[in-house]
């Protein structure tokens, strides 16, 4: 499906679409569980769909209406064939699950299939586990038990949350310990938190992780806001000069995550700040700002089309955008150059120099936050995004929501 986008003034107010880091979290460690979990808010993305999925061919899950119901503890899984899509978080932290009773074989769309799992796979290979493969399609027979690894941290958090969650699904719990720079680190807190809630109880010291047994506690939970999804929408209004309000977000954790994106954004010139309403986005960016993003990685696409409205900005930490959905130090620059920025990159930066701008052309590629960009950055100058129904991987109603905010959105079915 083609998108066109008209530069049009985007302002209004927006829900905040949920979080599919927590809700996949939820999801998995629910399966974990005797007894029945409902996760309220549970979104409609393609990445939590495949969680759904993977739990479901692992224990119990169904929807019903906005929220998932999951029912534990783990089985075999029969010899199921799972496709995960293209979902990384789901793949890396569901192999740990699979790893337990095993009789599952997990397989991915191209853009899952080219992402890195060797390392996690040798990881839980030591602590037990028999995994068939080095790379999708894996078949999964099970074994983990526990025990202590030592894994590098350069390339995902993935890899270390899913070994916090094989340890609380394990018998004898597992201590991790994070091997040179561990980037997205707020991740990590992310999961323990998410454990935490279930009952469980994971400690976080440094480079140095436990994850002891535990019986998670059937739970009632709400899937909270994502920020970085939220991101796109106060974007399209420092773009094209508007004013939008953000609602539904939750409170920015102690460990922020990509909560920082509020005080990013007031860094590059926009009215940026959270009130009672929600987080309000307002006015065009200016200047230029130097922003380290190895701990919020998906910001990156969105701060980057924001500084291609304003002053600029040289975006650094970024080693790891290599290994997503696509190599976002290759994909953002070529989708911003589409609309006339200058772009210079290497290989953990990106920088943006403002240019006279044009219309824009994206083709999404398999990759959500890429087509986000480019209907963002379309509400400034016009866009044509190509295979934009992509952006369902987090977040099916971005077109619509964009259209509610007063951008002119068409769709070429
Ligand atoms: O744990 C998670 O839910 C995620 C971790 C991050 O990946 P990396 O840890 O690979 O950077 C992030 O890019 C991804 O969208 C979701
Ligand atoms: C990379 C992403 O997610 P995942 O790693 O879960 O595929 C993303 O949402 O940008």
């Amino acid at each position: 499906m083609r998108v066109s986008v008209h530069p049009s003034r985007a302002s209004g107010s927006v829900e905040a679409p949920p979080s599919k880091s927590w809700a996949i979290r939820f999801a998995l460690i629910a399966s974990m569980a005797a007894g029945e979990s409902v996760i309220g808010n549970y979104p409609e993305s393609g990445d939590a769909l495949a969680a759904l999925r993977l739990v479901g061919a692992m224990a119990f899950a169904e929807r019903r209406g906005g929220s998932a119901v999951v029912r534990g503890p783990l089985r075999h899984g029969g010899g199921a064939v799972v496709d995960l899509g293209g979902s990384g978080s789901t793949l890396r932290m569901g192999l740990a699950l699979a790893s337990i009773r095993g009789g599952l074989v997990l397989d991915g769309d191209p853009t899952l299939r080219a992402r890195p799992l060797k390392e996690l796979i040798d990881a839980l290979r030591s602590l037990g586990a028999e995994i068939e493969g080095d790379s999708l399609p894996v078949r999964v027979r099970g074994g983990l038990r526990g025990g202590r690894v030592r894994i590098r941290g350069d390339i995902s958090s993935q890899f270390i949350s899913s070994l916090m969650i094989a340890g609380a699904a394990s018998e004898e719990g597992v201590e991790v310990e994070v091997a040179g720079p561990l980037v997205s680190r707020p991740y990590i807190h992310m999961t323990a938190d998410a454990l935490t809630a279930f009952g469980c109880r994971p400690t976080v010291e440094g480079d140095f992780i436990e994850s002891p047994p535990c019986n998670p506690r059937p739970s009632r939970l709400d899937v909270p806001g994502d920020y970085a999804l939220a991101a796109f929408y106060g974007g399209a209004a420092a773009a094209s000069g508007g004013s939008v309000t953000v609602t539904r977000l939750p409170p920015p954790p102690p460990w922020r995550g990509d909560s920082v994106v509020v005080e990013h954004m007031g860094s590059m010139g926009v009215s940026s700040r959270i009130t009672g309403a929600g987080w309000v986005v307002e006015g065009r960016p200016s200047g230029f700002v130097e922003l380290r993003l190895d701990d919020a990685p998906d910001l990156a696409p969105v701060l980057a089309g924001v500084a291609a409205v304003g002053g600029g900005a040289r975006l650094t930490g970024l080693g790891h955008l290599a290994f997503k959905e696509s190599n976002r130090l290759v994909t953002v620059a070529e989708a911003l150059r589409a609309f006339g920025a200058v772009v210079s990159s290497g290989a953990d930066y990106l920088e943006v120099r403002p240019a006279p701008p044009r219309r824009g052309f994206v083709a999404c590629g398999g990759d959500h936050r890429i087509a986000m960009l480019g209907g963002m950055l379309g509400a400034a100058w016009g866009a044509d995004v190509d295979g934009a129904e992509c952006v369902a991987k987090s977040n099916p109603s971005y077109w619509r929501d964009l259209a509610s905010l007063g951008v002119g959105v068409w769709m070429h079915r």
